[in-house]
């Protein structure tokens, strides 16, 4: 496998004549990804129906993709799919746009600011597993989602209750389901067209919408619950013109914050403790360092930084299984990185997911081992072989917070409770949608940690 910057015209497999390489990716996405880093290296070349693309594994042309040429580049021209339901917030605007309402929103996420939510996560995760009872069987992904929604709602939005998370999760579902399977076909029913599964999807965006607005209007009748909070910041921001964000674009910022803010984090908890679940060595010497550091009480901003074992667990569980499975770029202008000519509209894609199992920077890439991140391995690999929160200007806003509730979450619950695959449970198959999330959840049976 190449680990040299390519130099060499990027080559691909050859697909079926109209669809591509389409079906393949379609089949299985991960091990589509996968091989063709085993097969072609640092760059790859492959077609979509008409649309001949490039797949990037190597670090140091991520890093033009990313960093040093990224202002040729707007986000995936494939998301337009989910910006039907997302809009065009943070993570999907571009130019100007994009670039004030981050400056606007960042100084929400920095270390310092996030520091602050550390109780609150807390707070969430023990209002929760009160509910728990010893020796029942639960739906761990639910649970988790239920907390990381929570804590978005509040930390950010400064919501409290379970309402909420009812009223957007579960709409979502079906929107996530739909929104992925638009995004791998050529061609979609427009959703103008009226059929079963429009009408479906239909109905659950208008739901997901209601949801919205009501917190929107809620807070207009209220400004002043949640003073400070980033609802609060987005609501009284104002443009060179003097003028604020419409309701639509307030929602389409809220959306992106619940729906990337919760669902990712969730599924890297899940994965973590699938991991952990089946590896008693993991599992012993976690108990060790909360029994250590912790001796008995929550995490704060403080303990969290002597946590190391626990944050190389979900780092290896990011790796190994990193939510965000694949994303990109599409060019808004002809431009080269490294081998690679790229026409104005073409795109690029990168999938962390595959990086990840690269042996060259993770030997037994398949194997759960949270000690290779002992002895500062992402100081001694390339800066971009290991970026479950992507990288540059458009990178994950929500590092920082997602690694302070997962430390948070994880440590909670496994101080208070140890969890079990329930018996027979089928083995914890990948599903990729817009996140890579485990199939049909998984189920644990809770005892009491003796
Ligand atoms: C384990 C948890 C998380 C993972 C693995 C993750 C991963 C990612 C990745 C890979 C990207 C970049 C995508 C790209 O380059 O195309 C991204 C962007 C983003 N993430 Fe996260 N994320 C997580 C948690 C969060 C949280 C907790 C929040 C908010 C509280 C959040 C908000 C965002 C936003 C707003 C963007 C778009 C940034 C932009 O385009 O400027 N994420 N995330």
């Amino acid at each position: 496998m190449s680990t040299q910057l390519q130099t060499t015209v990027p080559q691909g497999p050859k697909g079926s004549l109209l669809g591509g390489n389409l079906m393949a990716y379609r089949k299985d996405p991960l091990g589509f990804l996968t091989d063709l880093q085993k097969n072609y290296g640092g760059v790859a070349k492959i077609r979509f129906g008409p649309q001949t693309m490039y797949v990037i594994y190597d670090p140091e042309l991520l890093k033009e993709l990313l960093i040093t040429k990224q202002e040729h580049f707007i986000k995936l021209k494939a998301f337009q799919e989910a910006r039907l339901f997302v809009g065009d917030g943070v993570a999907t605007s571009t130019g100007e746009k994009h670039k004030r309402v981050r400056r606007l929103i960042q100084p929400h996420f920095t270390k310092a600011h996030i520091q602050g939510y550390a109780k609150q996560m807390a707070d969430i995760v023990e209002r929760e597993l009160d509910t728990w009872q010893p020796g029942s069987s639960r739906m761990l992904t639910d649970d988790i989602s239920d907390i990381t929604f929570a804590i978005i709602a509040r930390t950010l939005f400064s919501l409290e209750g379970k309402e909420h998370s009812r009223s957007i999760r579960e709409p979502y579902e079906l929107i996530n389901r739909m929104c992925a399977e638009r995004m791998r076909s050529l061609v979609s029913v427009p959703l103008f067209v009226s059929t079963a599964k429009n009408r479906a999807y239909k109905s659950a965006l208008a739901a997901l919408d209601y949801a919205v607005y009501e917190i929107i209007n809620q807070r207009k009748s209220n400004p002043e619950t949640g003073k400070g909070d980033l609802l609060s910041v987005l609501m009284e921001a104002r443009n060179d013109r003097g003028e604020g964000m419409t309701d639509r674009e307030l929602r389409d910022e809220l959306m992106i914050m619940f729906i990337a803010g919760h669902e990712t984090s969730a599924n890297a908890l899940a994965w973590a403790f699938s991991y952990i679940m089946r590896n008693p060595v993991v599992e012993r010497k976690l108990y060790e360092e909360w029994d250590r550091v912790l001796q008995g009480a929550a995490p704060t901003e403080v303990t969290y930084m002597q946590l190391t074992y626990t944050q190389n667990v979900l780092w290896e569980a990011l790796r190994l299984r990193s939510p965000s499975f694949f994303t990109g770029r599409s060019a808004i202008r002809d431009v080269e990185i490294g081998p690679i000519k790229l026409k104005k509209g073409q795109s690029v894609l990168f999938s962390p997911y595959a990086i990840h199992h690269n042996p060259t920077y993770f030997p037994s890439p398949l194997s759960f081992r949270p000690e290779r991140f002992e002895n500062d391995l992402l100081k001694r690999i390339p800066q971009y072989a290991f970026i479950p929160f992507g990288a540059g200007p458009r990178g994950c806003i929500g590092n920082h917070f997602a690694m302070l509730e997962m430390v948070i979450a994880l440590c909670m619950i496994g101080q208070r409770y140890r969890l079990r695959l329930t018996p027979g449970h089928p083995p914890i198959e990948m599903e990729p949608l817009m996140t890579l999330r485990p199939k049909n959840g998984i189920e644990v049976v809770v005892e009491t940690r003796t």
